[in-house]
């Protein structure tokens, strides 16, 4: 047996030409969304992520807005950067890209985005929003990994509602937000929420339907760990250097063993990633039909 591919870059591409419809219409009702990116410093890897973003955006016929301070920037000149995306017409959702260089207080940031404009979902009343379970007309933005994640397992069809569900890492980005999401009304899994603490990782995979692994230790979760046929999505990256050619890789946190043992997998590249890409677009598109009052 070897594992069914939770393609994340075809999933995507499915999400965006569905977006794309969403964003026509939007235009001709006299919207056009913008999202605005927020940039601290040169780190490689997200300066390549912001490039991405913005590559996603010209994709689906989404402006987009780029802010790039320097490594130098003081937290006033993030906090005024910020005032500025929350008062500029065109941003009509914006993110600041995570990790902040050292020295700035990222929950402090993420509290001064306006709610209304927050695209990440990060923002403590969105987050206040989906621990109060709200839906419908004053739904938060959901974080968009786990929003990819949920999307991607539902257009399996691989079924959540009672399943046990194991969540590695308890992030704010995927592991405890993705632990609100799986238990709300509506998807109704049973989820544990583990960490670097927990005693026996093993015993808490291997009872799980649906593993999610988001820590960041290359190929931590091991075939032996799986229960057969669960549903895997690896979703930690680490760039190693290659033993052989020397050159930089990404490896995710899923032994590659494990595609023998489960029912659905999702690579590593190619998986969670794109679909978190998506989920950030979805939730411009969304924000600019709430302002419509769609
Ligand atoms: N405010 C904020 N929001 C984020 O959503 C956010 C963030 N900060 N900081 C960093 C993490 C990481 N993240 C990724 C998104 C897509 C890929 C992605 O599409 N990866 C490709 C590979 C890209 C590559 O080659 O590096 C893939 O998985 O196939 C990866 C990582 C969003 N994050």
């Amino acid at each position: 047996m070897t594992a069914i591919t939770l393609d994340g870059v075809a999933t995507a591409s499915a999400v965006k030409h569905e977006l794309a419809a969403r964003i026509e219409m939007l235009k001709t009702r006299g919207l056009t969304p913008g999202l605005g990116t927020l940039l601290v410093g040169d780190d490689p890897a997200s300066r390549s992520y912001v490039a991405g973003k913005h590559r996603d955006c010209a994709e689906v016929g989404i402006e987009s807005i780029r802010v790039d301070l320097p490594a130098s920037a003081t937290s006033a000149d993030v906090r005024a950067a910020i005032r500025d995306l929350n008062s500029a017409a065109e941003v009509t959702g914006y993110i600041v890209q995570l990790p902040l260089p050292a020295g700035h207080d990222e929950n402090a940031m993420l509290e001064l985005i306006d709610p209304d404009k927050d695209a990440d979902g990060l923002h403590p009343t969105n987050l206040g929003r989906l621990v109060l379970g709200i839906e419908g007309e004053l739904a938060s933005p959901l974080p968009c990994t786990p929003a990819g994640i949920v999307e991607m397992l539902q257009r399996y069809d691989v079924p959540i509602r009672g399943q046990h569900v194991t969540v590695i890492g308890r992030g704010l980005t995927v592991g405890r937000p993705l632990g609100l999401l799986f238990t709300r009304k509506g998807l109704d899994a049973t989820v544990t929420l583990t960490h670097s603490r927990t005693q026996d990782l093993a015993a808490e995979v291997r009872r799980a339907d649906i593993v999610v692994a988001a820590v960041g230790v290359p190929h931590l979760v091991k075939p032996e760990w799986i229960k057969p046929g669960a549903a895997v999505l690896d979703v930690g990256i680490t760039r190693v250097q290659d033993e052989e050619t020397g050159k930089g890789r990404l490896t995710g946190d899923v032994d590659p063993g494990v595609a023998a043992v489960a029912g659905h997998l999702s690579p590593n590249p190619g998986g969670v990633g794109p679909m978190t890409r998506a989920m950030l677009l979805a939730n411009v598109v969304k924000a600019a039909e709430h302002r419509l009052g769609a």
